[in-house]
């Protein structure tokens, strides 16, 4: 099962990987025409009612399958408003091979005939709310019809993140679904058939770029709390200030006051509150979960804390009374087996982290993602497990991130990784955070690695955070 939402993360990700999207296309448009071979007698009449995005692309290919039967296709547009290019250039084809294709550019004067099959493909996974003009009165008349209604993808006006089916939607006879089923479609009373396109199976184990679409639209409003710092200065400060780059509204250093000055030089953008002491202590952490829970902050817990007996007392003591979203790290991580916590935690271990909550010493992680989804499946957490293919697991799902290179194992860089899981956290699953960004972190470590090699430091990965997100935060 496979939400829509999911579905153009993964077909991003494919066209990453070489598999692009007019190649899933020709597939899925294949399907489609397979069925419908199946359900129309020789010579049947067939229309095909065409929406302006992908979703009528798959139809404009399927059309050129469907040469022995009598077929006319209807765009439901104008034709220059066709919102993707793979999605034109499959309907320019139709015309120069002078195929039966016409566009309707008044929905009122869309007159359906009495077609043996409907071919629906107005609108699939990229439908937001109720059926608009001209789908809604579309939809109505291919209802009223007596066709055999054929839906490509999903009914048009389904709803594939959700599965709910408005009644202005198109009653289908079949679904032909691409690569794996949609939540709802079960329920439905058409018969669905699920078509393998072709999407590698990499695309989906993979963290690509089109993991980072699910940031599309967020606000700007994550607001991160690092508690860090004592013996060391640079870690809580790159969490911080990575936090920042990856989209966060405000980011806080909560560390002692020995060192609350020399953490502020790196960056006036951070909002540091001291508290007195040169460590973390028990006596902080009730001050400090009244503070984050007070603002929703998501927490960093770990950078530069050190591993004093009355610091990791404080730490285990802050995972007991905190509820919210936290990222744990570095000295951190070594408390959070033996806490019974109900905050929701991301732990970010390095090899000899992994090691020390029980994971395997290994030097190829990706083969052993199974011991990692262990792991996290004891802890009942999220394990990101940093290696030179991280690996990301929730104890049921798990995925792999291959962003990166050997430069990345300067030190600070999962640092940054902290502050970026916290940022994302704030808007998404738990999960899907963890994923997106190692993705992040490993692709702005490799816009310096095309420049310069392996000769980068922390602080200069942190400037490339932006340039790795690109458009993605856009729209
Ligand atoms: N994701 C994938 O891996 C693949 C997707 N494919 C096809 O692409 C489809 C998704 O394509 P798109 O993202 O272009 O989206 P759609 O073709 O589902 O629809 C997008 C169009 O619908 C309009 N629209 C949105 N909400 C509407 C509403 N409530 N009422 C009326 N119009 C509305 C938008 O303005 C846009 O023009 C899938 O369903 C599938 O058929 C296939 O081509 C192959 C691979
Ligand atoms: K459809």
């Amino acid at each position: 099962m496979i939400t829509g939402s999911r579905m153009a993360v993964v077909d991003e990700n494919a066209d990453a990987l070489g598999v692009p999207r007019k190649q899933l296309m020709e597939s899925s448009g294949n399907a489609v025409a397979r069925v419908v071979r199946q359900v129309a007698d020789p010579g049947a009449t067939i229309t095909v009612v065409a929406g302006r995005g992908n979703n009528g692309g798959d139809a404009f290919v399927a059309a050129r399958f469907l040469d022995e039967f009598d077929l006319e296709i209807l765009l439901l547009g104008r034709a220059e408003t066709i919102t993707t290019d793979i999605a034109r250039e499959n309907w320019d084809a139709l015309c120069q091979a002078e195929y039966d294709a016409r566009a309707v550019r008044d929905s009122r004067s869309l007159s359906l005939g009495d077609p043996d099959v409907v071919v629906d493909a107005m609108l699939g996974t990229g439908i937001s709310g109720d059926l608009r003009e001209p789908a809604a009165t579309a939809a109505e008349a291919v209802n009223d019809s007596d066709a055999t209604v054929v839906s490509v993808d999903v009914p048009s006006g389904f709803d594939a993140d959700t599965g709910t089916l408005p009644d202005s939607a198109v009653d289908a006879d079949h679904v032909v679904t691409f690569h794996d089923s949609k939540p709802g479609l079960e329920r439905l009373e058409a018969t669905v058939t699920v078509a393998d396109i072709g999407i590698p199976p990499a695309a989906e184990e993979y963290v690509g770029p089109g993991d980072l679409r699910r940031l599309a639209g967020r606000d700007r409003s994550a607001r991160v709390f690092v508690i860090g710092g004592g013996p060391y200065t640079g870690a809580p400060a790159l969490s911080a200030q990575s936090a920042l780059r990856s989209g966060a509204e405000l980011s806080f250093v909560a560390a002692p006051d020995s060192v609350a000055g020399e953490i502020q030089g790196y960056e006036p953008d951070l909002i540091v509150q001291p508290y007195e002491g040169e460590r973390l202590t028990p006596d902080q952490v009730d001050g400090l979960v009244e503070t984050a829970t007070k603002h929703d902050d998501v927490v960093v817990l770990g950078p530069g804390l050190g591993t004093a007996d009355e610091t990791l007392d404080a730490a285990r003591r802050f995972l007991e009374s905190f509820e919210g979203p936290v990222v744990a790290d570095a000295d951190a991580l070594s408390v959070v087996p033996d806490v019974d916590t109900e905050a929701e935690v991301v732990c970010t271990p390095n090899s000899r982290e992994l090691a020390a909550l029980g994971g395997p010493e290994v030097d190829d992680l990706a083969e052993n993602a199974h011991e990692v989804e262990r792991i996290a499946d004891e802890l009942g957490h999220v394990v990101l497990a940093k290696g030179a293919v991280d690996v990301i697991s929730d104890g049921d799902r798990t995925r792999l991130c291959r962003a990166g290179n050997p430069g990345m194992a300067v030190g600070g860089t999962g640092d940054l990784l902290s502050g970026v899981v916290a940022t994302y956290l704030d808007s998404q699953d738990s999960f899907d955070a963890a994923c997106m960004a190692s993705f992040t972190t490993g692709r702005a470590g490799d816009t310096l690695y095309d420049d310069r090699g392996t000769g980068y430091v922390a602080s200069d990965v942190l400037e490339r955070i932006p340039t790795a997100l690109g458009d993605a935060t856009d729209g």
